[in-house]
């Protein structure tokens, strides 16, 4: 087993897909995003997932996947919910983790509340807002490094959690 650079969380929207593949490129290391890994190896969409096997299911299809991907020593990104699963926190734990912080009026314009993420496919502000009342002490207590994203591009965000590994 080889610890990962950097393991990304935080909230739909906080850039954790685009950001982790843009540290990666820069440190040129693996990069897992574990809804990617879980949509190439089930065959079909998280949507589907949550729609057809509930969200229970897709919860243990995730912490299998992020036990997989932190073993592979590159970079990590983990849907937003992962952290709040216990099982996938104990995962997190030890590791170097860089919550990716991002307000709602950013998070919103970055990803549009479409179909893509089954949980705010519903009141899609008012659920983000108290999903990330209900997170933000998770994301806090597993966090490393905070790096806030609200103002910067995805390079910049890049660029800011590379600077966090590189001094630690
Ligand atoms: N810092 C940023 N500024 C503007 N847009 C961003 C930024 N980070 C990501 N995005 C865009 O926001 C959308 C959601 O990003 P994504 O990486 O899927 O977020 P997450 O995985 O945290 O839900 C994508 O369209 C992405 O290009
Ligand atoms: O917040 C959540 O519970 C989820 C976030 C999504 O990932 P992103 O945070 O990458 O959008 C995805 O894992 C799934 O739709 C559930
Ligand atoms: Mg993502």
């Amino acid at each position: 087993m080889t610890a990962p650079a950097v393991v990304l969380i935080g909230p739909p929207g906080a850039g954790k897909t685009t950001v982790g593949r843009l540290v990666a490129e820069q440190l040129d290391v693996p990069f897992t995003d574990t809804d990617e890994l879980i949509e190439a190896e089930q065959q079909t969409s998280i949507s589907d997932i949550f729609v057809e096997q509930g969200e229970a299911h897709f919860r243990a299809l995730e912490t299998d996947a992020v036990a997989r991907a932190v073993t592979g020593g590159g970079v990590v990104a983990v849907g937003g919910g992962a952290p709040m699963t216990p099982a996938t926190a104990q995962l997190l734990e030890p590791l170097p983790v860089a919550f990716l912080s991002v307000a709602i009026s950013d998070a919103a314009g970055r990803i549009g509340f479409s179909g893509a993420r089954p949980l705010l496919a519903v009141n899609p502000r008012a659920t983000w807002t108290r999903m990330m009342g209900d997170r933000r002490p998770t994301y806090e207590r597993l966090a490393t490094w905070v790096v806030e994203t609200g103002g910067r591009t995805a390079d910049e965000v890049a660029a800011d959690v590379v600077a966090k590994l590189s001094q630690s």
